[in-house]
């Protein structure tokens, strides 16, 4: 090991606290119950403090312990645990550092790389998937270390782009099962299945139907890929306990004829369920879930656009849930947006004056339509009827205006009135909407790979814009509305760049670097989690949203801004994260929604400065060292 490996860990080790380790399973012993008083108190020293001991907990034996991904340490465990858990003889003798079991890791995954390297790129993405997945099923705590450490590096791996690949073969992939299924199957059952899940405690669920996997369509029960990498990255970012996650699955059916004909599709084998049945599913298992846990949060993701509205409005003040692809999204786009205006050299303010164009109706673009135009009506204190005059949605059937047969309900809105779009009409081509508006911002939310083609880019050219701003925000990169080399290509190279999925920076042939930025609600859903989390509030609610966004959008330093970086890089996630987490809790303790969580109350949080709310959050971060499993005799 290098001494820079050294001093990494020896830095990191002073940093952090150990976590403690609970069993898994509910255990009604009195024992068990001392074993949690032990930890609640604490959980209740360690508030503000680092580096405290932990408990020395585990109820498990022998290969019980090895098989458990939560507890294993592999060739890790001390001689003292190996003779108290258990373990002799069922280990190689060496015993093996973490910092070596983590650089052994890495090791194999560079030479995976290395010998993959004139393989198809898709071989080469499901077999850094594959090698990541089975350290995840093995050992949680060097997989998660491995994660956080190199989160630029392993982000496309279990985030998009590649866990598209893997939702689109996971029934192939399928070797052990992550999270929990409901399906149609289990209506009237939800109740008492919710307890089959061992944890005690679940914080933070991510819930898809599979019905609009990224940009893929349809993917029914092969969706939970989608959960599995969005909770990664709430443990990667926010550092929520990964022992507190649970993604799921509704399997309703799915109307993808390829998977119903595949053999070895492991979903219902129906078509989707509709109107009230779906509704009734989707009911029952939010009251199961509040019934275990009242106080979890509840994110929905990937659902198709008619249903993810719906349930946002049925259950938003209800039960503790956001929509992260209409509103997380929206929070992105909307710190990229004003981002933009920073970047031309311009005041804020012109946020109001800046035309966009809007390519795609969906969940995705429309939430980012009404947060931005909900932006512009507070900025300028006039309504958002005047607000949105500078915006333009374009759909599948082109430009949406009011004279459109059949106008989408959730989309009229922001239908343009004909007498407002002198020379265009109704259905207008996005290359003709971009030639007429020459807008300062065209944004793809459209889940169409290439849809933003050389014409269309090299019109943006006449924009009014000194740097006219690309937006390519679908997932995953194949869906991505342009590449990045295309954009600055025929765009121009003073664009400002921003794309849904990662792309390499692009080196310009004026010999500067074009910048690529990742618009990913990444950046904004797990401090959304976090700070409400922590907040103890039992709603999301637009203000805890807004201050989310309002928080990435001052992130940046002028300097990074006026090169068109308009996100942080993906490495500092996790500092970002405490900052957007604490906004969203003072928001919360602004609307007097927040309760309090664990010991600290709403008085506790409402006295709390800024500083200290980001330190709190901070120091409430789960972080993956090995602790110890028994007590120092
Ligand atoms: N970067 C990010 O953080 C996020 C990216 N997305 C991506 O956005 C895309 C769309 O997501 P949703 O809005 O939920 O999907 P959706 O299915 O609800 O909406 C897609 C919209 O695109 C329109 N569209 C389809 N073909 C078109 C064409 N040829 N020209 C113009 N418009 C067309 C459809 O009419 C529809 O309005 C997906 O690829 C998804 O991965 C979604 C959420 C977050
Ligand atoms: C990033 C994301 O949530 C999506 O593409 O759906
Ligand atoms: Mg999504």
């Amino acid at each position: 090991m290098t001494i820079t490996h050294l001093n990494k860990f020896s830095f990191l080790a002073s940093q952090t606290k150990p976590h403690y380790y609970l069993s898994n399973y509910p255990l009604p012993s009195i024992m068990w119950n001392r074993v949690l008083f032990a930890a609640s108190n604490l959980a209740r020293s360690r508030r503000f403090s680092t580096a405290i001991p932990g408990p020395c907990i585990v109820h498990k034996r022998g290969a019980d312990i090895l098989h458990d991904p939560w507890f294993n340490k592999d060739t890790g465990f001390p001689l003292t645990e190996r003779d108290r858990l258990g373990l002799r003889g069922l280990l190689p003798p060496r015993i093996i550092s973490f910092e070596q079991q983590y650089d052994r890791f890495l090791n194999s995954y560079r030479s995976l790389e290395k010998n993959t390297q004139c393989q198809p790129e898709n071989f080469v993405s499901l077999s850094k998937w594959r090698i990541l997945n089975r350290l995840h099923d093995r050992n949680e705590t060097l997989y998660y270390r491995v994660l956080i450490d190199n989160i630029k590096e392993f982000a496309p791996i279990i985030y998009t782009p590649t866990v598209g690949l893997v939702c689109q073969n996971y029934s192939g992939l399928f070797r052990r099962p992550r999270g929990m299924y409901f399906s149609a199957k289990d209506k009237g059952e939800m109740m008492s299945m919710i307890y089959n899940w061992p944890a005690r405690k679940v914080d933070m669920i991510v819930l898809t139907d599979g019905s609009r996997i990224l940009g893929l369509g349809d993917l029914g029960v092969q969706g939970i890929g989608i959960p599995i990498g969005k909770l990664d990255m709430y443990v990667a970012a926010a550092g929520i306990n990964p022992q507190n996650i649970l993604p799921v699955m509704l399997d309703v059916g799915t109307n993808n004829e390829k998977l119903l004909k595949d053999r070895l599709y492991l979903g219902l084998r129906q078509p989707r369920l509709e109107g009230d049945e779906y509704l009734a599913i989707v009911d029952e298992f939010m009251e199961a879930v509040y019934a275990r846990w009242p106080k979890a949060i509840v994110q929905f993701e990937d659902f198709q656009m008619k249903w993810a509205f719906k349930t946002l409005e049925r259950y938003h003040k209800r039960f503790c849930m956001f929509n992260d692809d209409i509103q997380g999204t929206a929070g992105v786009a909307l710190a990229g947006l004003l981002g933009t205006v920073r970047a031309q050299g311009r005041p804020l303010s012109d946020f109001v004056n800046q035309k966009i164009v809007v390519v795609g109706a969906g969940s995705a673009g429309l939430g980012v339509l009404k947060m931005a135009i909900q932006a512009v009506s507070k900025m300028t204190g006039c309504s958002e009827l005047a607000a949105k005059s500078q915006f333009f949605l374009i759909d599948k059937d082109g430009l949406v205006t009011t004279e459109r047969n059949n106008l989408d309900p959730a989309a009229a809105p922001f239908a343009k009135n004909p007498r407002d779009i002198e020379g265009l009409t109704e259905g207008a081509s996005i290359l003709e909407v971009v030639k007429k508006v020459k807008p300062h911002v065209l944004l793809g939310l459209s889940g169409v790979g290439g849809i933003f083609n050389e014409e269309v880019l090299k019109a943006m050219r006449e924009s009014v814009s000194t740097k006219p701003a690309i937006f390519a925000m679908s997932n995953p990169t194949m869906n991505a509305e342009c590449t990045a080399i295309d954009a600055f290509k025929h765009a121009g190279e003073n664009i400002v760049f921003a794309s849904g999925s990662p792309f390499e920076n692009v080196n310009l042939v004026n010999g500067e670097v074009g910048h690529v930025n990742q618009a990913n609600n990444m950046y904004l859903f797990p401090g959304i989690g976090l700070g409400t989390l922590l907040s103890g509030a039992h709603l999301i609610t637009d203000g805890m949203l807004q201050a989310a966004s309002e928080c990435l959008a001052s992130y940046m330093m002028e300097e990074d801004i006026l090169k068109g970086i308009l996100y942080p890089s993906i490495s500092s996630i996790r500092d970002l994260t405490a900052e957007v987490g604490a906004a969203v809790l003072r928001a919360a303790v602004e609307e007097e929604l927040a309760e309090g969580h664990g010991d600290v109350g709403p008085k506790e949080l409402a006295h709390m400065s800024k500083e200290e709310t980001v330190e709190y959050v901070r120091s409430n971060m789960w972080f993956p060292v090995y602790s110890p499993l028994v007590h120092e005799k």
